[in-house]
């Protein structure tokens, strides 16, 4: 039973410094500004503050994210109700990022404070609407950039809240809603010419036949993953290879590899990858918008002959028609186009389908505004019948996605055909919740909740600027 009045709503700053270990790195950095990886390999293992690498220092022209500090705009709430139950949200950041995200956070919290839970759930469409209708903060959207980030972190500490009051992980809380009551939660405002309320209802009702029994498989054998844990642009080769052998004996069968700084470079780690994995074994390239549209083909005519399943983020998120370009060439050659994680929102989603401009659909947890909006992308993914194959990574987000993947497989797509969520073995020991990966695979989590919390602990230590990781590393940095 949903219950309890909104009374405080708390945002935090929280960095940790991944970059030190060019972990994250989707660009090249030089071998002499680079940390060893196996420095971080955990925040306990922290590197000291000789090591801290200024930004300046690594930031060439072309650069991409070259320094990226996995951060967190982390949101609770607290209500009246005895239970003394909390919700935590969280929104992905990189860095300074997240001191804008944080102002925004507070600039949206008058829309939460002193509301009543069951009246936010009761018409979530229109607390949706409310919160991304902002009279003024819509101007600096709408529905997207910082603000929408922002949306994403009080949403995600709403659904949070909403599950462990129900005492359920968001993914069952979904899977039980009743059909009706899941596309009051969807604002289907831009999206109707693709996606009715009605349609959404009809897909929703046939996913109902079989849900126990997918219910029962993933609870066995979870959901498919693929790992991006081995070949981030920052690592040398040898850890490459290092970490290539350790994924190879852990069970992994599918591996995403960073492209697009240097293609004599890229050639040469995709051997390596390639000879590590062997043939059959799948292989996905990310070159997370590095290239103008005809480099993006010319250049993937030249990988192709590792046989990528995809190439992830080829150019500019927002160019929807180069996307399309691009995939009408590449198709051919086997290579899928794979894009997402810097997907403003759901009509950007909507065009890309609409314009054929790619073959794996990759929702995003904090990008989008939270479990609402993602709601309305899995069900126009059903309808053009692309496979969704989530963003994940960064900090929490393998955790909150999960119940997202999980919860489309049991009552949407109904599929796990060329279906595979993103897994990146980076803090997650910061969770309360941790995400379980076995063979492979996302095992869904029990807890109730959105696995959103963070140790408190953790918070405290790499709060920015003065929790105990930064304040060591901070006077290096000024230097
Ligand atoms: C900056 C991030 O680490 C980004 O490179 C992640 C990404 O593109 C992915 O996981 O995919
Ligand atoms: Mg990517």
């Amino acid at each position: 039973m949903v219950r309890g009045r909104i009374s405080r709503l708390s945002v935090r700053d929280v960095r940790f410094p991944t970059s030190l270990g060019g972990h994250g790195a989707d660009a090249m950095v030089s071998a002499d500004a680079m940390v060893s990886a196996d420095a971080m390999v955990s925040a306990d293992a922290m590197v000291s503050a000789d090591a801290m690498v200024s930004a300046d220092a690594m930031v060439s022209a072309d650069a991409m994210h070259t320094d990226p500090d996995y951060s967190a705009a982390y949101v609770v709430i607290e209500t009246d109700a005895e239970d003394g139950i909390k919700g935590c949200g969280i929104t992905f950041t990189l860095g300074k990022g997240t001191e804008v995200v944080v102002c925004a956070v507070n600039a949206l919290a008058h829309h939460v404070l002193n509301k009543d839970l069951k009246d936010i759930v009761g018409d979530f469409r229109g607390f949706y609407r409310q919160l991304t209708s902002d009279g003024q903060l819509r101007w600096i959207g709408p529905e997207k950039g910082v603000v929408h980030l922002a949306t994403a972190a009080v949403l995600n500490a709403v659904w949070d809240l909403w599950a462990k009051q129900e005492g359920k992980p968001v993914w069952k809380l979904l899977v039980d809603m009743d059909p009706r009551m899941l596309v009051s939660c969807i604002d289907f405002r831009y999206i109707t010419d693709v996606l009715t309320e009605e349609d959404a209802l009809e897909i929703l009702q046939k996913g109902q036949i079989g849900k126990k029994e997918r219910e029962k498989q993933m609870l066995a054998q979870g959901y498919p993953a693929y790992t991006t844990s081995c070949a981030w642009l920052g690592y040398s080769d040898d850890t490459l290879k290092q970490l290539c052998a350790q994924a190879l004996k852990d069970g992994w069968t599918r591996f995403k590899v960073k492209v697009g700084a240097d293609l004599q470079d890229d050639m040469r780690r995709c051997q390596i990858i390639r000879d590590m994995i062997g043939p059959e074994k799948t292989l996905m390239m990310d070159a997370n918008q590095r290239w103008d549209v005809p480099e993006a083909v010319e250049w993937m005519s030249k990988l192709a002959k590792f046989k990528p399943l995809w190439i992830e983020e080829p150019t500019s998120p927002d160019d929807i028609l180069g996307h399309a370009t691009i995939s009408k060439a590449l198709v051919p050659l086997g290579i899928g186009i794979a894009t997402g994680e810097q997907c403003h929102n759901r009509v950007i989603f909507k065009q890309l389908l609409q314009a054929k401009a790619l073959q794996f659909l990759q929702i995003d947890s904090c990008r989008l505004g939270s479990v609402n909006e993602n709601l309305s992308v899995l069900l126009m993914a059903k309808k053009f019948e692309i496979p969704v194959c989530p963003h994940a990574g960064g900090v929490g987000l393998c955790e909150l996605v999960q119940h997202l993947i999980i919860f489309d497989y049991i009552s949407v797509s109904a599929s796990l055909e060329n279906r595979v969520c993103e897994y990146v073995d980076h803090l997650h020991e910061h969770f309360k919740y941790p995400v379980m990966i076995q063979r492979a695979s996302y095992m869904p989590p029990k807890d109730p909740g959105y696995s959103t919390e963070m140790k408190e602990e953790s918070v405290k230590k790499h709060q920015y600027p003065d929790g105990e990781v930064w304040k060591k590393l901070l006077p290096a940095q000024e230097n």
